[in-house]
């Protein structure tokens, strides 16, 4: 399988985050994106080739112009302000406040992000542009022919939504290569996010859309981030009514429980009668995550994989979350030579 990667990823470099009442360095490090390029490589899973850039007319099919804009001025203008270290909202628009885009850049800040973890550095946007090149330049490929691709996207982007940033991403690589890929012929594309934590971005970008099915398993919002979406009852809206499907599961749950979830998913996708598949891979759901709670065991990422190429679709696969960082490129790897095993 061909992998796209870009070494642009490594200026995304958070020092700190605020999880669970404290500051900590940043669980999202450029060593994650190290590791998985490194066990493709060991494990030959196919050539790595480099993005092409696409520009910014891709990404805004899917993000909102104002959001876009403050992401490209955003380090300029808090620097301005003789700050040097990351920026970082102190509070957010939340029920009863002026809903009006601030001016200033803190306030911006805090209009755009969903939390205070998502930090702003002097390289996020080149970072978070060449992260949505890699996803494009996986759909050109995909569009060209091959069955299936890995995007080794970093940043993340499954909690990127229209207009704000958090849980680590900036741009949603996932919705911008379904977009990309409807714009390209696709009728009907299916979104699966098999990351521990729901994609509320990719949800709040098609949730109105009959195009795209999106499908998440994840730790229930009543006990996970990201806490307030993600609940089994929204279903989509409008035009988009019965095109989103949620799977919440208790933290802790087993692997039985998350394969189940997994094969209704595949079911709905079969009945969507998807043309493409794009999967948010986020292997967090594995058993050893610092900052998650399923037991997916590396060898159960190769089940992954073959339950995914029973679908017979051309699928993008989408690198999202995985914060233990020794074993993610034999997760991350697991499920790739499993789709491909099967395929
Ligand atoms: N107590 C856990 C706080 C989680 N904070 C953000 C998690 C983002 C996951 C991205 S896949
Ligand atoms: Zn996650």
């Amino acid at each position: 399988m061909l992998t796209i990667y870009s070494d642009s990823h490594r200026l995304q470099h958070g020092r700190s985050e605020l999880i669970d009442g404290t500051l900590k360095p940043c669980f999202e490090t450029p060593s994650r994106a190290d590791m998985v390029l490194a066990a493709v490589r060991q494990r030959d899973l196919g050539d790595v080739a480099h993005p092409r850039r696409h520009g910014l007319e891709p990404i805004l099919r899917v993000h909102d112009e104002g959001y876009v804009r403050f992401l490209e001025t955003a380090w300029q203008r808090w620097s301005e302000m003789g700050r040097d270290y990351d920026a970082l909202p102190k509070m957010w628009q939340i029920r009863r406040l002026r809903e009006a885009v601030p001016e200033h850049v803190e306030g911006q800040l805090c209009y755009y992000s969903m939390d205070c973890g998502t930090p702003i550095t002097a390289g996020t946007w080149q970072a978070a542009t060449a992260s949505s090149d890699v996803a494009l330049t996986a759909v050109d490929r995909l569009i060209g022919g091959e069955r299936a691709i890995f995007a080794l996207t970093r940043p993340p982007g499954h909690h990127a939504a229209r207009d704000y940033c958090g849980g680590y991403c900036f741009f949603n690589n996932a919705a911008i290569a379904a977009q990309a890929l409807r714009d390209r012929g696709a009728h009907r594309v299916a979104v699966l996010d098999v990351d521990y934590h729901h994609g509320n971005g990719t949800q709040d970008i098609f949730y109105h859309r009959s195009d795209v099915l999106f499908l998440s398993i994840h730790g229930d919002p009543r006990t996970e981030y990201p806490f307030f979406l993600g609940f089994a009852d929204e279903k989509g809206e409008g035009e988009g009514l019965g095109y989103n499907f949620n799977f919440p599961l208790a933290a802790g749950s087993c692997v039985s429980t998350w394969f189940f979830a997994l094969d209704c998913a595949l079911e709905q996708i079969a009945r969507f009668g998807a043309e493409a598949l794009v999967v948010s891979l986020g292997v967090d759901t594995f058993e050893g995550d610092p900052i998650s709670r399923f037991q997916l065991g590396t060898p159960d990422f190769v089940t992954l994989g073959a339950r995914l190429a029973g679908l017979k679709l051309p699928t993008l696969f989408c690198l999202e979350g995985g914060y233990a960082v020794g074993p993610i490129g034999d997760n991350v790897v697991n499920v790739l030579a499993g789709f491909e095993a099967r395929s």
